[in-house]
């Protein structure tokens, strides 16, 4: 950590740290592109003279929208992307790096969502009725290519509070055509049995297999295995949280109680404590499949997987080191050609 003060930092990066913390940009694929734009915009417009004030400039940036949120892996993932690739002599090869990255990153991320939903769909049968929990761009993808494929598929979604992204999944699922029931979180166990697949998203995958994802998808998983209904995470190889591989948990984001209760309901309610944890693990007895671009995976194996796409440790270079570029460490190792493909 540097000693001396932060660099003025372009304002895009501002904006876009303060609507990632607010929720206004969410989801952690989303997270992951705006971030990755962030670093382009803050790269285009850095006024630097020397390659390593452009460095300490960039990893600022990076550490700004680092801290915004702790638990999607998208997140550092993408700053890893495009960060890792920051190489050059001069400030013109520097930023030509950090916004090719960021343009690579962005195209990866639209086709392994496109990938990784034609392979869920093979999972949906004609006629399904699928269970959802909170919004999830990848579990939709699965919807979406199921739907493309001429199937017809029906949606029991649960409105996730505090925040109700279940609504906005609703919408979504309305605008391909899926019919929907909305229903309070509660009831999702009397309504699994109408329910042929639950079908979510994630926003940390552990080497474990465990699934970090929207509070009550563990609840979910179990209430499902105990119906019989199997479960399938849609989630693209940036969920992976390199951190695991070498024993570290993943930090499950408290938020604010606001979201839970309005200040007058508290103050009405007296002396106690209220807690908004945002996610929860689910561990991976519960969950049938990780649907990823690369193949769908039996929870307990994606460690193989991690480990061809990190190799034993993820680099941090949005971290001070003194250098003018990040070491060229990537999302999938050194490469750059949309991960293994292993299955
Ligand atoms: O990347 P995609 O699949 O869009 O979203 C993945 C996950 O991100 C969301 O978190 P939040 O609403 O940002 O807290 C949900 O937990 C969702 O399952």
């Amino acid at each position: 950590m540097t000693t001396t003060a932060e660099p003025d930092l372009h304002e895009s990066v501002e904006e876009t740290a303060d609507a990632i913390a607010t929720m206004e940009t969410r989801g952690a694929a989303t997270i992951a592109a705006a971030a990755a734009d962030a670093l382009a915009a803050q790269a285009r417009a850095v006024d630097a003279d020397d390659p390593e004030s452009f460095g300490r400039t960039m990893r600022a940036a990076g550490r700004r929208l680092y801290g915004t949120r702790p638990t999607a892996v998208s997140l550092p993932n993408s700053l890893r992307y495009v960060l890792g690739r920051m190489e050059g002599e001069t400030v013109p090869e520097l930023e030509s790096t950090v916004t090719t990255a960021a343009a690579d990153f962005a195209e990866r991320l639209d086709t392994a969502q496109e990938q990784l939903g034609e392979i869920g769909a093979n999972r949906l049968r004609d006629g399904d009725t699928i269970m959802t929990h909170c919004h999830s761009t990848d579990a939709l993808s699965c919807v979406r290519a199921a739907v493309e494929q001429g199937k017809e598929i029906s949606a029991i979604v649960k409105e996730t509070r505090p925040r109700r992204q279940g609504h906005i999944t609703a919408r979504e699922l309305r605008e391909m055509g899926v019919p929907v029931v909305l229903i309070v979180d509660s009831a999702a166990r009397r309504y699994l049995d109408e329910v042929d697949h639950v079908v979510v998203g994630a926003d940390a995958i552990a080497a474990d297999g465990s699934v970090i994802n929207k509070i009550g998808t563990s609840g979910l998983a179990v209430n499902a295995r105990e119906r019989g209904v199997p479960i399938m995470v849609a989630a693209q190889t940036i969920k992976f949280h390199p951190d695991t591989l070498t024993g570290h948990t993943v930090e499950i984001e408290m938020r604010e109680e606001a979201e839970v209760i309005s200040a007058d309901e508290r103050a009405e309610l007296g002396d106690l404590t209220v807690e908004n944890p945002a996610f929860d693990v689910t561990p991976p007895r519960y969950l049938d499949a990780i649907v990823t671009e690369s193949g769908q995976f039996p929870p307990e194996s994606v460690v193989t997987l991690m480990r061809e796409l990190f190799g034993e440790s993820a680099a941090r270079p949005w971290e001070e080191s003194g250098g003018s570029g990040g070491s060229r460490h990537g999302l999938a190792g050194d490469g750059s050609e949309g991960g293994a493909k292993s299955s």
